[in-house]
């Protein structure tokens, strides 16, 4: 699941040589030849400068990746400044998480060794899964609700078994990648390693190495929590690899989305809407906002990326013209539709209490029919602004909020704003429900306008200008 790797990759630019001399091992570049075998000794040597005419190409290439976001990326830097190494990340907090991983050995030293224990799923971890990976109909496997999951759900908290800088797969060598995972593979336990192993690859064995294949498949892209500089970019996006959520296959209209915690280098699984017992648990492979592309467009972005010509229900059921419409409209008209923060602070009524009230129920009923619960605006994660009107504070780790999640506080916030009672219960009450069952502080201050409307701080403040 991570984007499609540049053509360059395959060009020889860097390349990489591994060493077991240290309880880590260094990875640095050799001059030329065929990449090293994994258990060469350790050989430094100097960084060759890549020829010019592979820069350019992959400077271009990697600045106009959106996952890497390094407008000023600049290759022959980072070749001449960065020395990787691969380890494996210890967790003190009592876990048995295991993740290997290649690190910059900047980036590894600034890395905090994660002691808080990544957020507990909605279950306790001995109460039965609410899921289960079982295979389907055509022999592929998919994950699946083993009950009915409420919206908001966590359905699993996983840590990553691999994790290497994303930059790896755009300007290495492909052998040489396919090296340092293999490296990377070992240093698992070898149950973990035979569950690497049976992940699907979209790729074959004539085009790439199969561990390799398994990678560019399920990999998710992931940012570290290091601080970062105009220089390097690139450096805390990350590529990792989780056992459970590679089960979920892509739908265009999914019912779950993932959210990487770079605090405790965790990844939740969270329901954005209910699931039926049985039903099948799905995530977007698109980045973003790109499920609001058209249907043909989609299909093409996963051809390329994946190898697979999608077969979700939105792509085989729904009608292509109406969906395709439905989906322009909600990525068209996202700046014309007037915040809820716009429209309280225009005093002068520019914008209508129908304008702002239609606008948003229409959105709330596109993203229904269209199945788009999940997609959120494309803002980093943590810098998502605070929600509902700044009653609860903006965490660093705070999950994006959804912009079907937006469009309901929207609607609470105005229908209270205007005084109307049984409106402004009813969609604070779905503003509630829409939201992961963990973000507790939101949940308690939607509880307390439903229970005492005259809390919400601007109750019919619109009928008194
Ligand atoms: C990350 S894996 C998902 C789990 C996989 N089905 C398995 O058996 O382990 C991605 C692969 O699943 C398949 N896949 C995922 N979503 C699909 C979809 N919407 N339509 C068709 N195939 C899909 C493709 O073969 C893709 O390369």
């Amino acid at each position: 699941m991570s984007s499609a790797t540049s053509p360059l990759a395959r060009t020889p630019s860097v390349k990489a040589t591994t060493s077991t001399s240290t309880s880590c091992k260094r990875i640095s570049r050799s001059p030329s030849g065929s990449p090293p075998s994994r258990h060469a000794p350790a050989a430094r040597v100097s960084p060759p400068s890549p020829p010019s005419s592979i820069c350019a190409k992959l400077n271009a290439d990697v600045r106009s990746n959106a996952v890497l976001d390094a407008p000023y990326f600049d290759l022959a830097g980072h070749v001449d400044s960065r020395v990787y190494s691969i380890s494996n990340v210890r967790y003190r907090d009592g876990s048995n998480d295991h993740t290997a991983a290649v690190l910059d050995v900047g980036v590894q030293r600034l890395l905090p060794s994660p002691s808080t224990p990544p957020p507990s799923p909605t279950r306790s971890k001995n109460a039965p899964s609410p899921f289960l990976v079982q295979r389907t109909g055509y022999g592929a496997r998919a994950m699946f609700a083993s009950e009915p999951l409420r919206a908001g759900f966590t359905i699993l908290v996983e840590r990553p078994v691999m994790l290497a800088p994303y930059i790896i797969g755009t300007a290495l060598y492909e052998e040489t990648e396919a090296q340092i995972f293999h490296t990377l593979l070992a240093q698992l336990p070898p149950e973990t390693q035979a569950r690497v192993l049976t992940l699907s690859s979209c790729k074959s064995v004539e085009e790439c190495d199969v561990l390799l294949g398994i990678i560019r498949t399920n990999a998710l892209p992931v940012t570290l929590p290091v601080p970062t500089d105009v220089l390097h970019p690139e450096l805390p996006t990350h590529r990792a690899l989780f056992l459970d959520t590679s089960r979920c296959n892509h739908s265009c209209a999914p019912n779950a989305r993932w959210h990487w915690d770079p605090a405790t280098l965790s990844l939740s699984l969270i329901a954005v809407r209910p699931i039926g017992l049985g039903d099948e648990i799905t995530i977007s492979y698109l980045p973003g906002t790109h499920l609001l592309l058209p249907r043909q467009t989609r299909q093409s972005l996963l051809l390329s990326a994946y190898n697979f010509s999608c077969c979700c229900a939105a792509c085989i059921r729904m009608d292509e013209a109406e969906s395709d419409a439905a989906r322009f409209e909600l990525g068209r008209v996202t700046w014309n539709v007037p915040k809820f923060e716009e429209w309280i602070a225009d005093r002068k009524q520019v914008f209508s209490d129908a304008l702002l009230v239609e606008a948003h129920t229409r959105r709330v009923l596109l993203i229904e029919s269209e199945g788009l619960e999940s997609i959120c605006d494309n803002s980093k994660p943590g810098s998502c602004s605070p929600s509902l009107g700044g009653a609860v504070p903006k965490t660093a780790t705070a999950l994006p909020l959804t912009q079907y999640t937006r469009h309901l506080d929207a609607l609470a916030m105005a229908y209270g704003a205007l005084g109307d009672a049984r409106n402004f219960r009813e969609w604070t009450w779905r503003a509630r429900e829409s939201r992961p069952l963990s973000d507790v502080g939101s949940a308690k201050v939607l509880q307390a306008w439903i229970t005492d409307i005259a809390s919400f701080p601007v109750w019919g403040w619109r009928r008194r200008l």
